[in-house]
């Protein structure tokens, strides 16, 4: 399969993250990226870059080899049907179809669009938009390694990159897709009790975001495990213990991991 053009169902939060990491690494000249969106105004940022937009469906199916499905998953049933008719005068290798939707299975878009055509799902998260992004992909078994190798090219044009089966990748969503929101969460949290502490709202977020980067920073390079890292923390007897000993008692762990199991179920169910 040759690659000339791409395109872009459903312009929101993520293909616009997507979409500008290309553009700002130059990794695809924007005349190559087609966008469809139903509010063509969503699509106006990248037409003034030169990203072109057509006007239907059938326009953007016949003109582009990649096709990346990024509308809600409840949005798949009407999407896929009515692109369905649109490719089915193309090859079965002639067109590699990349969801980055949750749940949408490998088995619901070939019972959809075909059974032999080429699949990639695709996990990001939305620092993608920053360029430090996380992405998970998954490929069928006859997406071959160069046309995988440049959809991670593209992802990783927006942050880091891995593989996983598919198999794992809705429970990746926990990991990496859902987590910056409980990260986010957590963020709010101290700085709530900040403010009622007295302290400014502005000067606690720069300390928790310093904290955040350099815990990660620990993590990745000290080799040290978690749990060691927090031993490294934790005097006994004093305040890191209190602090733990309070999320124990509220049973901390459980909740995230049931929060963890309800995450992956959710993708289940968003299923075709
Ligand atoms: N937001 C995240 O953190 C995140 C992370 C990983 C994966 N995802 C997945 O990415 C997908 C998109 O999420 P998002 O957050 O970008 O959503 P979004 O709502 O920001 O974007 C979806 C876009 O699709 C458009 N759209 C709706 N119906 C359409 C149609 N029939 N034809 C064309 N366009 C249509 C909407 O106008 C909207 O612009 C979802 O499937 C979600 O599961 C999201
Ligand atoms: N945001 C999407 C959702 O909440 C998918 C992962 C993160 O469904």
């Amino acid at each position: 399969m040759k690659n000339s053009n791409f395109g872009f169902i459903g312009i929101g939060n993520m293909a616009s993250a997507i979409i500008g990491g290309i553009l700002s690494t130059n990794f695809i000249k924007p005349e190559n990226i087609y966008m469809y969106n139903h509010h063509p105004e969503k699509m106006q940022h990248f037409v003034d870059a030169g990203c072109i937009p057509c006007t239907s469906l059938g326009e953007l199916a016949e003109t582009c080899s990649t096709i990346f499905l990024c509308i809600k998953p409840q949005v798949f049933p009407d999407v896929l049907l009515k692109l369905q008719p649109l490719v089915a005068n193309k090859k079965a290798n002639d067109v590699l179809f990349v969801s980055i939707a949750a749940g949408i299975t490998f088995q619901n878009l070939q019972s959809a669009l075909g059974a032999d055509r080429l699949y990639v799902r695709a996990m990001p998260n939305t620092p993608l938009l920053l360029g430090k992004g996380a992405t998970s992909l998954s490929r069928t078994s006859n997406v071959s390694s160069d046309d995988f190798k440049q959809i991670c090219d593209i992802f990783s044009c927006c942050g880091l990159v891995r593989e996983v089966p598919e198999e794992q990748i809705n429970a990746v969503i926990a990991v990496s897709g859902s987590s910056p929101a409980y990260l986010y969460l957590l963020a709010k949290l101290a700085c709530d009790y900040a403010e009622q502490r007295g302290m400014d709202r502005k000067t606690a977020l720069d300390l928790f975001c310093q904290t955040m980067t350099g815990s990660a920073e620990m993590l990745l390079n000290s080799g040290k495990d978690p749990q060691t890292l927090i031993d490294m923390v934790t005097s006994k007897g004093g305040t890191t213990f209190a602090l733990l000993g309070v999320l124990r008692e509220h049973g901390f762990d459980e909740t995230m991991l049931a929060s963890f199991a309800a995450c992956e179920q959710r993708a289940k169910e968003l299923s075709m």
